[in-house]
């Protein structure tokens, strides 16, 4: 379990090395690193050089953490996450997360590559992440209260900012963007879902389905940090012409569909 005491000191490490402190982030999901692209005065610090930072494993995640702007709104990004998958506790992957919180983090945007439940999604679509189900056995809350962070027992009736969902909507119409909306169901991975397993997904009510972020809201709200979420749908979890899942599919399309969520996120940026 990582300590106040390691989050303070990764946080110090950072805040040498970079003057400003933004109050804005972006996580970035598999492939969708073309956003740095569009940063501005950007710096960046190697995830590995860190103090008590775990390293990115998954092709599609840098690892490293970069501050630059973002239509003249300074940013911190995130570039590469961990997973579950991984070999990583709950709490190594929200590590960043809680870190970036230390620096005086207080509003966070995560996006993801994601399977599509909905029946009426396609891969390249992007879907409004209005709420999310954890399937992963644990959570990153678990163990004794960071109450430096949060309380016990934070509420999760609304996990995602609403004005800010409201916000990013109205960009989608402006910029013609078929905004998709729905439920993120996260599980552990790697293995992908059955079936079953798919179909069980779709009756609780999923729209996606990934193997990350459950676990970053969970911390954020924690944290009284506000959220808003996007997934790439990358690929039908029942394709309408059967294919095999691809790793690299799903890099290559959250690539091509991230130019679009870029766009949305510089403009509710
Ligand atoms: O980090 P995200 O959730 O974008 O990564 C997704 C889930 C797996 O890590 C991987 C499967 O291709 O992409
Ligand atoms: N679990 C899961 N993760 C994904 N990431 C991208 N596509 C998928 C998918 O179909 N299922």
């Amino acid at each position: 379990m990582k300590s106040i005491f390691q989050i303070n000191e990764a946080a110090k490490f950072v805040s040498n090395r970079i003057s400003s402190a933004p109050r804005t982030g972006v996580i970035l999901g598999s492939g969708l690193g073309g956003l740095v692209s569009a940063l501005k005065e950007s710096m960046s610090i190697r995830y590995a050089d860190i103090p008590h930072f775990p390293v990115s494993t998954v092709v599609g995640h840098r690892g490293e953490l970069i501050v630059g702007e973002l239509n003249r709104v300074p940013v911190w990004v995130l570039n590469g996450r961990f997973h579950y998958y991984e070999g990583y506790d709950l709490d190594d992957v929200v590590f960043p997360l809680r870190v970036l919180r230390a620096l005086g983090l207080e509003r966070i945007i995560i996006t993801n590559a994601a399977g599509g439940l909905n029946p009426s999604f396609e891969a390249g679509d992007i879907m409004l992440i209005e709420d999310i189900i954890s399937l992963m056995p644990a959570n990153p809350l678990r163990g004794k209260n960071l109450d430096e962070f949060g309380p016990r027992f934070p509420d999760m009736s609304e996990p995602f900012c609403s004005t800010w969902m409201k916000q990013a909507i109205g960009e989608a119409e402006n910029q013609n963007i078929n905004l998709r909306k729905g439920t993120y169901v996260g599980l552990t991975g790697p293995k992908l879902e059955t079936k079953a397993e798919i179909n069980y997904c779709r009756l609780i009510g999923g729209d996606a389905v990934g193997m990350s972020t459950v676990s970053e809201v969970i911390a954020a709200n924690h944290m009284g940090i506000k959220v808003l979420g996007f997934s790439v749908i990358t690929n039908e979890s029942i394709p309408k012409v059967k294919k095999e899942f691809t790793h690299e599919e799903v890099v290559d399309v959250a690539n091509k569909a991230g130019a679009t969520l870029a766009k949305l996120i510089k403009r509710v940026l």
